[in-house]
């Protein structure tokens, strides 16, 4: 035989109460042998709390009586239930003149819900043709006397449920009550909340059951819940030992003690979706898992309790006081803990009660506030606990590390050492988060990372296809979904929480929106976005000035946009000072050499101890391609410009390249990599602009190359035979003194042989030059411009930084 149990949800009115018919009939076709136990359906418990609660306030109640009766009565015609909505108004009545009930009324008034459940599901059945028999279980259960949470004398009721199916079970289908049994004088009780799974695995457990299924509106126990981890996937096979440390911790439709007769009978439990009949469910068995699980179960509901101290330190007794005073008053504690300094305890408690808590141990430490031992008991209510069942300590610094990376700092956490299991206290609002980044982590098939794109130019139009074009690819090999859920301009923003892909261009035309920096962030908070990073790809001083902000509200940066790095050097440091304060990282490999390693391998050797004496080399690629193309070739300097402007090497103004500022910016980012604190006016530049060209607006530059070929014609001309243009920037001087640094950047004739002399195509070239490696630089050259290259370069940053978040 199998018990089939199914939950309110599933029995409302509709596509549910149709499916559990459906799913009944055929297996009755199927010549299954079943019992089946049935909640209240829809609401039905909570509506006669709620009825008998206006009664006992002498409010009016009739209305959502009537709301009541028309909901239970329409899903059948043919069933009576007026015994049962007899008995309601009659107590309700006397409850509203009394002015009181007991906890004996309240059990037989919840009964009746499920009372009307089991006699409209066989009356359906039976208008099926399938004969179904509605049990009220308070014939078989036999309970002690605690009303509202009542224990079952389980040798009684064995023998009245063997009897009963003895006598009821041939071809008849047995719809059982759920949650209710009585004493033994025949009073109604019932079992507590979760009580009808409690029946349904007691049955099994009498009835020697091949298997208990229990039937609810999700496919099975999930990594996490679904509805706040998108990611969460479903666990298709448990043991006992670990869906007894999922039920401890939340999840709710397990519990540890309908698990304990399914266990003491290795009887499988599979939890199933009736409104996803075909799906296999989770099977919890008695074997357990070669992998173990790990899944995150959450606890809401709850309060901290912390109490502080200075006179704690060694104190005999304190926390059998207060453990003494909670249980006084009922309180159950599910989390504790004590630093050794015994300055403090934190504990967990029903939220529901906090106040009496506070209430008890003020009383009971009444005295050790006097003395001044104790000098605070507090309570924060807005906090959730998040459980990772089957963590052990050995890799929980993976999760924990992320969770601080995203701003959320546990105010609590503790662990149990055979369960391996973890539990954090967080913030409530910071739960969706926080479950999406400790998920993300400790199953890593999704972490996700969230990413806003300022600035959809050249460069970062080109960073968008990349991204793209490799997500999945990136899934796959680095277990890292990237998620672009904000593309923006300087006017508008296109915002998707679920990932920006596909015609992007066309979706910010018609969907972007004006936006404020806030808008974001506010965006990424309300949508619980998690592991975020800002890339700039403007050339925007304005842009900049969020910086701060973002590193303050949680985003990590990446950019290609040098402003930052070459505008005061107080800035400069500000934001260091802040990207420490707030755990940050700022990466910017392409503001030197676009994708060439050049900061980094510049940073690495600095940081070792490498004495770096000199970097000189052709730092600009937009200008390498303009002189090796005008040097080697009789074209007018003009038309080698407006080629590199189409070819996306030079910067959106392309007067930032020739004026020297470009070079000079980058040389200046080098020096401050090298703790120099350089200032851009300290770099001496060859602007290569004629005076009459430099303050004209930009649209009348671009209309006005022509007017710079005369002179670099002649500057060609004069050089040496066999010597060739090359635009350089050089660092060097005493580079042991912070303000020592030379900074230099000008037009300079070398011969074509050299390996400055030699370079093709937009190729930059930087020669490092150190103490260890003497005379013979270490040499990176490679494309130093291009849309491509930088955005390759750029993306390259974003996935260093999720290395980096791990
Ligand atoms: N080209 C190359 O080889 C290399 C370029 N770089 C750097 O890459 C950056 C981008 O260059 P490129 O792609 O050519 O530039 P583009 O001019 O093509 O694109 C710039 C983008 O930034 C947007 N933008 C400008 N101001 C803001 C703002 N305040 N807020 C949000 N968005 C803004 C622009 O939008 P809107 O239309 O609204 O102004 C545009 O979408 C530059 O800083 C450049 O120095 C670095 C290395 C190499
Ligand atoms: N315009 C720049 C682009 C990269 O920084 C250059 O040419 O190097």
């Amino acid at each position: 035989m199998k018990v089939l149990k199914f939950g309110g949800k599933s029995l409302a009115n509709g596509k549910g109460l149709d499916s559990v018919i459906a799913i009944i009939e055929d297996k009755v076709k199927a010549k299954e042998q079943i019992a089946v136990v049935v909640s209240a359906r829809g609401g039905a418990t909570d509506e006669l709390e709620v009825i008998l609660e206006k009664a006992v306030n002498n409010q009016h109640y009739l209305d959502d009586f009537e709301s009541f009766k028309n909901y239970q009565e329409a899903a059948n015609a043919v069933v009576d239930l007026t015994e049962e909505f007899k008995t309601l108004l009659k107590i309700f009545e006397g409850v509203k003149l009394l002015g009181d009930y007991s906890k004996k009324i309240k059990d037989e008034v919840l009964a009746q819900g499920e009372l009307i459940s089991v006699k409209t599901v066989a009356s359906l059945l039976i208008e099926k043709g399938i004969k179904a028999n509605a049990t009220d279980s308070r014939l078989l259960i036999k309970t002690d006397d605690v009303f509202g949470n009542a224990q079952p004398n389980t040798k009684a009721s064995k023998e009245h449920v063997v009897n009963y199916f003895k006598a009821h079970n041939g071809t008849t289908v047995n719809i059982v009550t759920g949650f209710i049994g009585s004493n033994n004088a025949n009073q109604t009780t019932t079992l507590g909340r979760n009580g009808s799974n409690y029946t349904a695995s007691l049955l099994a457990s009498f009835l020697n059951a091949e298997e208990l299924q229990n039937y609810t509106h999700v496919n099975g126990i999930y990594t996490a819940n679904p509805d706040l981890v998108a990611d969460a996937k479903k666990i298709s096979e448990l043991s006992f030992t670990e869906a007894n440390e999922l039920a401890n911790f939340g999840t709710t439709i397990l519990h540890a003690k309908t698990i304990i007769p399914l266990l003491e009978k290795n009887i499988p439990l599979r939890i199933l979706n009736t409104f996803n009949p075909n799906d296999h469910g989770t099977l919890i068995t008695g074997n357990s898992t070669k992998k173990g699980i790990k899944s995150l179960s959450v606890l809401d509901d709850v309060a901290l309790i912390n109490i502080e101290g200075r006179g704690l330190l060694g104190k005999v007794g304190v926390d059998a006081r207060l453990f003494n005073a909670l249980s006084i008053n009922n309180i159950s504690v599910s989390i504790v803990s004590q630093g050794s300094s015994e300055r403090g305890i934190g504990l967990i408690i029903p939220l529901e009660d906090a106040t009496k808590a506070v209430i008890a141990l003020e009383k009971e430490f009444e005295t050790d506030f006097y003395s001044q031992d104790i000098n605070k008991i507090s309570v924060i209510d807005d906090v959730s606990v998040i459980s990772i069942v089957g963590q052990s300590l050995r890799s929980f610094h993976k999760p924990f590390n992320a969770l601080i990376k995203n701003q959320i700092e546990p105010l609590l956490f503790n662990n149990t050492i055979t369960g391996e299991n973890v539990s954090l206290v967080i913030k409530k609002h910071q739960l969706h988060k926080a479950l999406n980044v400790i998920h993300g982590e400790i199953f890593g098939i999704s972490k996700k990372v969230n990413l806003a794109i300022f600035g959809h130019g050249t460069v970062g139009g080109t960073l968008i296809e990349q991204i793209i074009a490799s997500a999945e690819k990136i899934e796959k090999r680095k277990s890292i979904k990237l998620n672009i859920f904000a593309i923006a301009n300087s006017k508008k923003v296109l915002l998707n929480k679920d990932g920006i892909s596909g015609d992007w261009k066309s979706q910010l035309t018609e969907n972007g929106k004006a936006y404020e920096l806030n808008d974001i962030s506010n965006y990424a908070e309300t949508h619980h976005l998690e592991n975020l990073i800002a890339i700039d790809n403007t050339s925007s001083l304005e842009f900049v000035s969020n910086y701060l902000k973002l590193v303050e509200q949680g985003f990590d940066l990446v950019s290609s946009n040098k402003i930052a790095n070459t505008i005061d050097f107080n800035f400069y440091n500000e934001l260091r000072a802040s990207l420490a304060k707030y755990n940050k990282n700022y990466l910017y490999e392409t503001n030197v050499g676009a994708g060439l390693p050049l900061i980094d391998t510049i940073k690495l050797l600095h940081h070792s101890g490498e004495n770096i004496v000199r970097i000189r080399g052709v730092f600009s690629g937009s200008l390498s391609y303009i002189f090796n193309t005008f040097s080697a070739e009789e074209v007018p300097f003009s038309g080698v410009l407006q080629e590199a402007l189409d070819k996306g090497y030079t910067e959106p103004n392309p007067r930032e390249d020739l004026s020297g500022a470009d070079v000079a910016r980058k040389l200046l980012i080098l020096a401050r990599e090298l703790d120099l604190h350089n200032e851009l006016e300290d770099v001496n530049v060859e602007n290569l602009i004629p005076v009459g060209l430099r303050e004209v607006e930009t649209a009348e530059f671009l209309k006005s190359f022509n007017q710079l070929n005369d002179s670099f014609k002649t500057t060609k001309l004069s050089q040496k035979e066999g010597h060739v243009l090359r635009y350089v920037g050089d660092l060097y001087g005493d580079l042991s003194d912070e303000n020592g640094a030379k900074l230099d950047v000008k037009l300079v004739s070398v011969p074509k042989e050299s390996p400055l002399g030699a370079l093709k195509g937009a190729d930059s070239l930087f020669e490092i030059y150190t103490e260890s490696y003497g005379d013979q630089p270490i040499i990176i050259q490679g494309a130093g411009a291009g849309a491509e290259v930088t955005a390759r370069g750029v993306f390259g940053d974003i996935l260093r930084l999720t290395d980096k978040n791990n």
